[in-house]
């Protein structure tokens, strides 16, 4: 059945189908309809004169007989029951003028009945049998008004039928169109537009008729196939590019030869912990250490067995602190500690053990004799204080270490004694 609200309610594509459709039956039913109605009027047209010669042939005897006898009241008489036969639209008598009694003039008499004349005139030569005497000639137009009521009805049937067979033709198509075209197009695209590669890709969304060797079904599971490969690719670049940019990241903040926060991801860290620390008011104090006399260590034992010395402290220290204590080397044998909650017994504890932890660190794969120390300068961080600043003074302890003869840790005077500790 013809779903008429599938059809009024149509899609954009089923509405370019429909005027196609409609344009293009319409423009083949006129040709087709034009072409059978001129045929119909050349036949009617054929009809209408045969109705005429016969009209003439009943009339011609008694017509020639009334002119040779000069009898004008009959020959006019008989000119106008030619008119009782519907297939004259007009009639013209001419006596040939040779004819005794008609001295010499042609003798015309014109009939018309009808304005609706076809065009072409046609004769035809009258004669008196009886005495065979040419008498003249009879023209006569054929009367076209009923052929063409006749044709313009029949045309009106033709497109009304045609017109209606057209409708019935194009709901049927549109139908057809709309259940095996339009509905699965409509399918296919709502799914592509909630298709989002990275994150949903929902298969039972399409519905996968049974018959596999349909076309749609084929498209739509070629659709399926492809949305599946896009998702997948598109979850594995994903989570590859996750690993790349965690694999950078982790490059671009840590130290390549010790592992630690480099300088860049140190400040960072540490300015952010900073901000928290002012927000919540908690104690943060800043820690600067040096290794001792490091370019002798390169210069006596090379560069490669200073680098191991640098991996080597920076483990020690690293086992000395606590996880939420921010490490990172910020110099060549330069390193900072970030500590949070603590205070001047916290921090002095810590410049105490890291001092300690540096100096009994095993590096006798140098020289079995060889120590090695560092220098720290520490202080806290004041409320609402930059970490810059608080830097500054921390590398001014740290140079106060290092010329009280350094292995040695060094703060302020109201945060500690200046010099609290020294070995040497
Ligand atoms: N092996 C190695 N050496 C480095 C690295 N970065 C810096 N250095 C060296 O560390 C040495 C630092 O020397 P100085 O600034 O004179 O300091 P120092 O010899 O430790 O003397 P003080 O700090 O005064 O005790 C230089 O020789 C640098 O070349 C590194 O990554 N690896």
């Amino acid at each position: 059945m013809v779903n008429l609200n599938g059809v009024l309610n149509i899609s954009n594509l089923s509405r370019a189908l429909l005027i196609r459709i409609l344009f293009f039956s319409g423009f083949f039913t006129l040709l087709i309809t034009s072409f059978q109605l001129y045929s119909d009027y050349q036949r009617g047209v054929l009809d209408i004169q045969r109705e005429a010669e016969l009209s003439i042939k009943q009339t011609e005897e008694s017509l020639a007989a009334a002119v040779f006898e000069l009898y004008d009241v009959r020959v006019e008489s008989i000119l106008d029951s030619i008119n009782s036969f519907n297939a004259f639209a007009e009639v013209t008598l001419i006596v040939d003028s040779k004819l005794p009694g008609y001295n010499s003039i042609n003798y015309v008499v014109t009939k018309k009945w009808s304005e609706d004349a076809i065009k072409k005139e046609y004769s035809k030569e009258l004669t008196y049998k009886a005495l065979n005497i040419k008498i003249g000639k009879i023209n006569y137009k054929l009367n076209s008004s009923p052929l063409k009521e006749k044709i313009f009805s029949q045309a009106w049937t033709i497109l009304l039928s045609q017109f209606i067979k057209t409708i019935f033709v194009s709901a049927f198509i549109l139908h057809i169109f709309q259940k095996f075209v339009i509905k699965h197009l409509a399918e296919i695209s709502t799914w592509l537009n909630n298709f989002k590669p990275d994150t949903s890709y929902n298969p039972k969304n399409i519905d996968l008729e049974s018959d596999s060797s349909n076309e749609m079904t084929k498209l739509k599971s070629a659709i399926l196939e492809m949305g599946q490969q896009v998702y997948r690719h598109t979850i594995e670049l994903e989570s590859m590019v996750a690993l790349r940019t965690a694999e950078l990241e982790k490059l671009a903040y840590t130290d390549g030869l010790t592992g630690i926060a480099n300088r860049s991801a140190f400040f960072s860290r540490a300015e952010a912990e900073l901000r928290k620390s002012h927000r919540l008011s908690y104690d943060v104090g800043i820690l600067m250490l040096d290794l001792d006399h490091f370019k002798s260590i390169n210069d006596t034992f090379g560069h490669e067995a200073g680098d191991n010395v640098l991996k080597l402290v920076a483990d020690t220290i690293s086992t000395c602190l606590r996880e939420i204590d921010m490490f990172g080397r910020v110099g060549g044998e330069e390193f900072a500690i970030l500590v949070p909650g603590t205070d001047k017994f916290g921090m002095q504890a810590l410049a105490e053990r890291l001092k300690s932890a540096v100096s009994n660190t095993d590096v006798s794969f140098l020289d079995a004799e060889k120590k090695i120390s560092v220098s720290i300068g520490y202080t806290k961080i004041y409320p609402n204080e930059s970490l810059k600043s608080a830097l500054k003074r921390a590398d001014e302890n740290l140079y106060s270490a290092k010329r009280n003869g350094r292995n040695c840790y060094v703060t302020e005077i109201d945060f500690l004694p200046k010099v609290v500790n020294q070995t040497d």
